[in-house]
């Protein structure tokens, strides 16, 4: 570690200016309804492209400083009510042992996935989390500062069921046929590796925590691709159990961070995902927000879901589309975000356009109830 990193300790942040996302992921009652975007850190920004230019995504990833300034890019130009810390959810099979590369065209690719069961021997079981993935501690510490109480600042992890997916598939794919393989053909050895991610999931939670995270939100972006039975079975025990567990530890310490679960296309799964001990249920936007509310009964808050293609639309329907979200969600427990994240394609401007219909919107009708 640097002499200057060594004197960015996780501690005298300084005090939070607006709590309205926290207060929101509570069910508490709040002035106008906050929004974020995922990917709101992200190529559809020219200074992104401008600091990432020339430089390997996982080296970016490693560097705090070059993580601070990347998640704050997007704070200098919108109001938006969080951050999310830059950084990826492939760094934790990498703390596992597996190299991982950022392919540009390609995207995220694994050189050696794993084939057979006899791979998982491969991997590191104890992963000590504060030497593997102390650079993405260090990151959130420092941003934290750096942050200034502006808004809170939201940590990460992949989910157990979409990052096993990643490591077997190798890379992206349509079918993910190769990882839903292992779940018919070698169940036990994938709950195996379920557990052990799992475990590594659940350090990782709470040393960003420890770091200065004020949020937690889990990523299981390949919900989509298992059906009722098989997420039931291999992706929603180990959600809950890392909810479980990372509170479980935070209330001995006396620390209460809510936890978001992003767990995309699970539409089947809602009922049970408002019941998974998240304060916070992610919806993509193939669900429709009065439906949402219904069928999880007030147990939780909501946030999306904007479809993000909606961004491509002029600024005026963007305005109306946004009114009929917070319409069908009411703004009660509701945090405005996208459906999925925005495309490097989109425009800067739609992005504030969409944030600006969140916060006018939300204040007329709070001012009406
Ligand atoms: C599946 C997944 C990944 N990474 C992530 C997920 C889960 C969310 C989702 O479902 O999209 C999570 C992630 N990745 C990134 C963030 C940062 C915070 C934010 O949302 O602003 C977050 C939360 C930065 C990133 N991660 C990546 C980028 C773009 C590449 C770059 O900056 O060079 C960013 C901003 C790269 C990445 N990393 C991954 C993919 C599929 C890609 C895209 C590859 C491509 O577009 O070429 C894996």
């Amino acid at each position: 570690m640097s002499k200057q990193e060594n004197l960015i300790l996780p501690k005298d942040f300084p005090q939070l200016k607006n709590d309205t996302f926290l207060r929101a992921a509570r069910g508490e009652e709040i002035e106008h309804v906050p929004v974020w975007c995922m990917r709101q850190a992200g190529r559809y920004l020219p200074e992104f492209r401008e600091s990432r230019a020339g430089k390997d995504f996982f080296e970016t990833c490693q560097s705090p400083e070059a993580c601070c300034e990347l998640t704050l890019q997007p704070l200098r130009r919108f109001p938006f009510d969080a951050a999310i810390i830059f950084s990826d959810i492939l760094v934790v099979p990498q703390a596992m042992g597996m190299d991982v590369q950022m392919v540009a065209g390609k995207g995220p690719t694994f050189p050696e996935p794993l084939k057979e069961p006899e791979d998982l021997q491969r991997l590191q079981v104890k992963v000590d989390t504060a030497k593997e993935l102390g650079y993405v501690f260090r990151a959130i510490t420092l941003t934290r500062h750096k942050i200034e109480g502006k808004v809170p600042l939201i940590g990460f992890s992949g989910a157990p069921w979409t990052l096993m997916s990643y490591m077997i598939e190798g890379g992206g794919s349509n079918t993910h046929s190769k990882a839903k393989r292992w779940l018919y053909q070698h169940p036990e050895a994938s709950h195996m590796l379920l557990k052990m991610l799992t475990d590594v999931i659940v350090e990782y939670l709470l040393g960003q925590v420890a770091a200065g995270a004020q949020a937690l939100q889990v990523f299981e972006s390949h919900a989509g691709i298992l059906g009722p039975a098989e997420f039931k079975e291999f992706s929603l025990p180990y959600l809950r159990d890392i909810a479980r567990r990372v509170k479980d530890k935070l209330k001995e310490a006396g620390q209460d961070v809510p936890m978001i679960v992003f767990a995309k296309d699970a539409h089947y799964a809602l009922e049970e995902l408002s019941q998974s001990n998240y304060e916070v249920v992610g919806l993509d936007w193939t669900i429709d927000p009065l439906s949402a509310r219904e069928r999880t009964g007030g147990k939780v808050s909501l946030q999306g879901n904007m479809d993000p293609c909606a961004l491509y639309a002029p600024k005026e329907r963007i305005s109306d589309i946004v009114k009929k979200m917070l319409e069908g969600f009411g703004t009660r427990g509701y945090i405005a975000n996208l459906g999925h994240g925005v495309y490097p394609d989109m425009t800067p401007e739609n992005i504030g356009a969409f944030v600006e219909a969140v916060h006018q919107h939300s204040k007329q009708m709070i001012k009406q109830i």
